[in-house]
Parts: structure tokens; sequence; C-alpha cells
């Protein structure tokens, strides 16, 4: 059979033959999970793309272990049954918003995230910090892309500012509306890589994926001047090919995105905080004053940015909360209500 596309051009590499048997490759064949819908996937192998109806038993396995965009899988051919997912490399997965969140994911096997933020008042540091957390938790290399480089007189703070952040993320600037843009972003999108981006509404998320790939695929709504903001214009869940020969996985809902339980990608992030913390005098520390601390000493000496330790402080207790499983939180609401209804008897006691 000819072959449409090599495995290399899909994103395959040799880690993943590792995780296959001798009998599984001269069985069946691999291929990559192109889009994900309620009721099917779209697979590639070399030779052919199709659609391969989801199957019930996914149901009832957890959600992680559920066939995502960018997953390889391994099945026989006019094989039911026989769909095997393969080990990831990376996983993007977000928390969604409610009272019982569960883990959605977005994808798999991407090998750079692109931290979109814009050279105006969507930049924010602790938000840049948040995705960095995210995605070196996920297994992903960021990237972090400013956006409308061309709408401002102070390029070289925000670039500063931006690596300041995190000394070995790479960090561009550019116009996404200019076709340099897809030049600049040329290391992270050529043959066989694999990319997502992530940041808020009206950062250029749909701009610069219509400029990678080459036509206006997605549409792009007008921004609001006064907050800096756009609508949201982003629906399908799939990853499309760039002529440069890389792949975009267009992830939706990002706006939602939370941190989830990324604790190692904040220690990442913040990894010089954590290792001056380690001379702390006490191991429970709490940083804030306390005796002893290595991390107050050093915001005395003027080494360390107080808001920076702030923000390390914040997003590890945001992670410490989201670790604690549904069990543990319905406990600390039982408490919760045991103590109002406590102070609630009291009360009535004191009135009678
Ligand atoms: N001048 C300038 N305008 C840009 C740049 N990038 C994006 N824009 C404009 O900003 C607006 C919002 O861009 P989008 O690409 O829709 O933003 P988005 O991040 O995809 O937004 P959502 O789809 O809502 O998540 C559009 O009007 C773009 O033309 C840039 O680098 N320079
Ligand atoms: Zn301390």
């Amino acid at each position: 059979m000819t072959k449409l596309i090599s495995l290399a051009q899909l994103g395959w590499r040799p880690i993943f033959q590792q995780t296959l048997t001798l009998e599984q490759l001269e069985d069946g064949q691999v291929a990559r999970v192109l889009g994900v819908d309620r009721e099917r996937l779209l697979l590639q192998t070399e030779q052919v793309q199709w659609h391969e109806p989801a199957q019930k038993r996914w149901l009832s396995l957890p959600m992680d272990e559920r066939p995502t965009v960018g997953d390889w899988v391994w099945l026989k051919p006019d094989t039911p049954g026989t769909l095997t997912l393969l080990p990831r490399q990376s996983l993007l997965q977000r928390v969604a918003s409610g009272t019982n969140p569960k883990p959605q994911l977005l994808a798999a096997n991407v090998d750079t995230v692109f931290i979109v933020s814009s050279c105006n008042a969507d930049f924010n540091k602790a938000r840049l910090e948040r995705y960095l957390a995210l995605a070196l938790d996920s297994g992903v290399m960021p990237v972090i892309v400013l956006t409308k480089a061309d709408l401002t007189d102070q390029v070289d703070h925000y670039r500063e500012t931006a690596q300041s952040l995190h000394a070995s993320t790479p960090v561009v600037l550019l116009n996404a509306l200019d076709e340099q843009a897809a030049i600049t972003l040329q290391p992270w999108t050529s043959e066989g890589q694999t990319v997502a981006l992530l940041g808020s509404s009206g950062v250029g998320k749909t701009t610069l994926t219509n400029r990678l790939l080459g036509d206006q695929r997605f549409n792009t709504a007008a921004i609001r001047e006064d907050d800096a903001k756009g609508r949201h214009t982003t629906t399908a869940r799939q990853m499309v090919r760039i002529p440069d020969g890389g792949w975009i996985v267009d992830t939706p809902g990002m706006r939602e995105l939370r941190l989830g339980d990324a604790s190692e990608g904040v220690d990442r992030v913040f990894d010089d905080i954590v290792e001056l913390a380690r001379l702390c005098r006490f191991k429970d520390c709490n940083h804030q004053g306390d005796e002893g601390c290595a991390l107050s000493a050093a915001i005395d000496r003027g080494e360390l940015e107080p808001d920076r330790v702030r923000r390390f402080l914040k997003l590890k207790r945001e992670t410490i909360i989201a670790q604690e499983n549904v069990w543990e939180r319905r406990q600390r609401y039982k408490g919760f209500a045991k103590v109002v209804k406590l102070a609630k008897n009291a009360k009535d006691l004191k009135k009678r």
C-alpha cells in the first residue's frame, strides 16, 4: 500500500516503539488520534485516515485512560476491540470548574506549548507562571509567545519581564498578523512536532493558528478595546497539520484552565525559591516572616523579589487544595457544617 504520510511526519518517536511487543508490531499497526468527539475518533495511520466509533468499554475507564487528541494507539485493522492506548509522553488536562471538578483531557503527546499573551493589559506575571507550571507539570516544553509587539513601544520591557519568570523558557515577541510570525515559531513547528496554544481570550491564538496554517481556518473576533479581552471563537477539538510539517492541537475552553494539582510544575517554575527554602530553620516554615526563614532573609538582603515569593506561595496553596480528594473536601464541608450547627445551637441556647 502506498504511504500517505510517514510515522515520523505524524510525530512518532523511537521511545513509543519500546512500548510495543514484537508480536504487536508484526500483527497490527499504530495510528495517531487526530480528532475526538463524543461518538468517534479520527485515526491516521501511514496509509489511511478513518473514523473509528467510540467503544462503550471506554466509558467505564477512568478519564485519563480514554483516548484523546494526540494519542498513539495500536490496533489490528478490522478487528474491533483491539485498540490499545500507548503510554503518553505528555498529557495536558484541565480541571473543569464547578463544585466537583473532574479532570478533562485536552491533548496527549504535545511537544511544545505556546503560552500566548499579548504586550498589553493581558500581560500578567502570575498568569504566565500558572501556565508555565501547567506545561512543566504536564511534561510539555513551554515557550512564551508575546503577541501584539507591533502595538507597544516597550518591547524590551515585556521581553525581559517574561524572561525573568523562568530563565530556561524561550520567550518570543511577534506580530501575529505578520507573515514573519510563522518563521519566528519554526523551531517548534517543523516536521513531526506537535504544538498547542494556551492563553486568555483575545490574545491572538486564532490569528496565530491561522498564520501557521497559512489560511483562515478559524474565525477571529474583534477585540474589545476597553479591557484587552476578545470573545471566544474557537470550538473544534482536533490536530491540524501545519504546512511546515508540524501539528497544531486546537484546544477550546482554555479560559477555564485551572492549575489542578500541578505541584511539581510550580516547584519547577520557582526552583530557586524551592532550593532556598530548604535552608529555612524549621521544616514546616510557612515563609511569612517566621523565625529563621531563609526566604525572608533573602528578601531582606534584596536578593529575592517579595512579590515573586507571594505568587509562589499562592500557587502552592492552590495546588494543595486541588490535591484534596473529593472525600476530604466532603469531610471539610461536613466539619464546617458541624461548626455552623454548634454555633447555631449555642446562639439558640443564649436566646432562651
Ligand atoms: N495588531 C495586532 N493585532 C493582533 C495580533 N494578534 C492578534 N491580533 C488581533 O487581536 C484580536 C483577537 O485575536 P484572536 O486571534 O481572535 O484571539 P484568540 O486568542 O484566538 O481569542 P479566542 O478565540 O477568544 O480565545 C483580533 O482582532 C486579531 O486581529 C498582533 O500580534 N498584532
Ligand atoms: Zn521559610
